[in-house]
Formats: structure tokens, sequence, C-alpha cells
């Protein structure tokens, strides 16, 4: 088993969303995909995805940079590398190439597809086997309507596609965003669980004032409140007590976790394969959480198909994600990209078991969505 990396290529896909996704950091009407493909000397091609959200507006790559990153500099990197070594394949392009983990990881899911095929087991093989056969999904309200947005909960309570809703805020005033949540609440009723996600919308002094009414209005879970560099401010707002703090952006890798999990800044950290810098530094992140009793929610960086399903066959394999996941980007997209969509049913995602990510391409809709 001695294949080589033969070639890389990379697309831009632009697929547009059922509606609206409001979030205090953009509005998108549509996701980007940036597809990679690894061909290998044995005749394989793995599949890796990235996605940002709207473009340069929550972090520091686009889709733009993610496709000439990788055409100019990891492309020559890896080709001609033996395509089995994972491990030294990692260390080679941590060594040359800083940040870019969305980059990154769009390599190494290529790069782990194309390996688990080649041995004819799922993904999940590669870190241990699954534990779980089917992930819970929670959904987004997003569409910036409060009525809308019970429509659309009541909706997906009746078809049991989710029962466990996270609601953007940080857009409008706090007084109004309390409105916002305090009807869907009601609409929903006690047995749904209401989180919600401020992408750093708010002052600590905002969040402090917030935490008692949030509790109040049955809110069971606060992301990402504060500046994702206010450490001490997440930590002073976890150690309140009074509705548990969940750290998104502040978790760009194991550095991060580290430093979040030894001043306990969160209760509950969201792993995201992207922002973790790919599948392997996610897992390692999933330990230091799991050594700190930080508590797991599998999140999404609005994810396409690959990305998605590449995500829950990491989360597949880990014992406890007390929060859930939130693996339903594919859901927000207007069109599908797989020959088979991915099967949600049930409240959960249920994992593939084919080969790889255990997913086909349905190339031709891929072209028709491929920016020329
Ligand atoms: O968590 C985020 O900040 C990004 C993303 C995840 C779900 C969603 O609606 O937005
Ligand atoms: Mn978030």
């Amino acid at each position: 088993m001695n294949a080589t990396i033969v070639n890389v290529s990379t697309q831009i896909l632009d697929i547009p969303t059922i509606r609206p996704h409001k979030m205090s950091v953009a509005t998108m009407h549509n996701q980007c995909l940036v597809l990679v493909r690894i061909k290998t000397s044995d005749g394989i091609e793995g599949i890796g995805e990235a996605t940002t959200i709207g473009g340069l507006n929550y972090g520091g790559e686009s889709p733009e940079s993610i496709k000439t990153n990788i055409d100019r500099y990891f492309a020559p990197l890896i080709t001609g590398q033996s395509a089995t070594r994972l491990a030294s394949l990692r260390q080679r392009i941590n060594k040359t190439i800083k940040d870019n983990r969305f980059a990154k990881c769009a390599i190494e899911t290529a790069l782990y597809d194309a390996h688990a095929k080649r041995l004819g087991v799922p993904l999940h093989a590669l870190f241990g086997g699954a534990i779980h056969d089917e992930i819970s999904v929670a959904w987004t309200l997003a569409s910036g309507d409060t009525q809308k947005d019970i429509a659309e909960a009541q909706q997906m309570l009746e078809s049991r596609r989710h029962c466990i809703f996270k609601l953007k805020v940080g857009m409008r005033a706090p007084k109004d965003d309390l409105q916002h949540i305090r009807a869907i609440k009601k609409a929903v009723g006690d047995d749904v669980s209401i989180r919600i996600d401020v992408n750093q919308g708010w002052s600590e002094t905002e969040a402090l004032r917030q935490l008692r009414p949030l509790a109040d209005a049955g809110v069971d879970l606060i992301e990402q409140p504060i500046h994702e560099k206010n450490l001490a401010g997440l930590q002073r707002l976890t150690a309140q007590g009074i509705v548990p703090i969940m750290a998104d952006e502040s978790l760009k890798g194991t550095e991060d976790g580290f430093a979040l999990a030894s001043a306990h800044c969160a209760n509950v950290f969201a792993i995201k394969i992207e922002q973790a810098g790919g599948l392997q530094n996610a897992r390692d992140l999933i330990g230091i959480a799991q050594a700190a009793d930080i508590a797991l929610y599998g999140g999404t960086m609005l994810e396409g198909s690959i990305a998605t399903i590449a995500a829950a066959h990491l989360f597949s394999t880990i014992s406890k994600l007390e929060w859930g996941t939130e693996m339903f980007g594919p859901l927000l997209l207007k069109d599908e990209i797989l020959a088979t969509p991915l099967d949600y049913s049930d409240f959960t995602l249920k994992i593939p078991t084919g080969p790889g990510l255990g997913v086909e391409l349905d190339e031709e809709k891929v072209s028709f969505y491929t920016r020329p």
C-alpha cells in the first residue's frame, strides 16, 4: 500500500439558501462551498470541503483565499507525497503553512476520505470506529422574523426533523431579543430546548445584564456572548453559573482550547472541524474538553454535505456529546449536490456505512453550481 498523491484540485460552488440566514455577523443568501479533490496513484479520489460565513465576516479566510492558497501552496507541497501517511502529511503541511485552518481541514478531509476508501472502511474507523449510528441535530432559527421562526420551528417539530433550536441574537437591542426569545419559547413549549448564539454581539456588561432574564425566559445555553478574545470576561460569565456558556469563535485550535479549559472560561465547547484546523485537531480539542470536564457540542460553519458528514463521522466516535450537534448545513441549501442526500430523520442524522465519507457527488449538480 504505497499510493502517492497525483493531483489536488479545487472548485467553488455557489448555492442559494432556502431563506435569508440572519446573524449578528452577516446575512447569508447563499453559501459558497470550496470542494477539494485529491487523486492518488491507486485510482482513488478523496473529497473535502471548506465553507466560511458571509465571505470574510466570520473569520480570516474567504472561499476565494481558501481556493487560491490550496492551489498555490498546499497542492505543490503534497503532490508526489505518500497518500497513506496521514500524520506525516499533516506535519509537512503544518511546518510550511501557518494558520489557514479551514483550508487545512478541507485538505485533511479529502486525505482521510481517500485513505478510508483505500482501506475499504468508513471514515469513522480511522478515529476508532463509531459508537453512535446517528447523532442528534439542532436547527437554527434565523429568518429575522419572530412569527416566521415560530412557524419554521413548528414545522420542524411536526416533521420530526429537529426538536432543539438555536436562535441567532445580538443584532437587535437586547430587550427586543428577549421578546423574540420569549415568544419562541412560549410557542414551542417546555420540552423543546432553546439555545442562543450571540456571535460576540454583546459587551461583557450587556451579557451580564442578560443572564438572569435569559434564564427566566428558559434559555438553556448561551453561545459566544462576547468578543472571542475576552477570555477573562467569558470566565466571569461562566462563574456566574446562571446559564451555561458555550465557546465558539474563541476556540481556534488546541492552544485556545487549553487556555479556555485551564481557566474554565466555558461550560461547553462548540467543536467545529474547520475552526479547529481539521478532523485530527478537532479530536485533540475534544480530548482537552473531556479532561477538563467541559461538555461537548458538534458545531458547524454552515457546511455543505461533504464537511457536514466528515464532522458527523468524527462525532459518531465520541462517547458523549452532551449538547448534541447542529450538523444541519445541507438542509439550509436550496439544492443537493449528493447523488443520495444525507439521511435526516427522527431528529437525527444517520452515519453512512460505506467506505470513506460514504457519500457520492452528483457531478451534474456540482458542475451546475461551480463558479466559472
Ligand atoms: O455557530 C455559528 O456561529 C455559525 C453557524 C452555526 C449555526 C448557524 O446557524 O450559524
Ligand atoms: Mn456560533
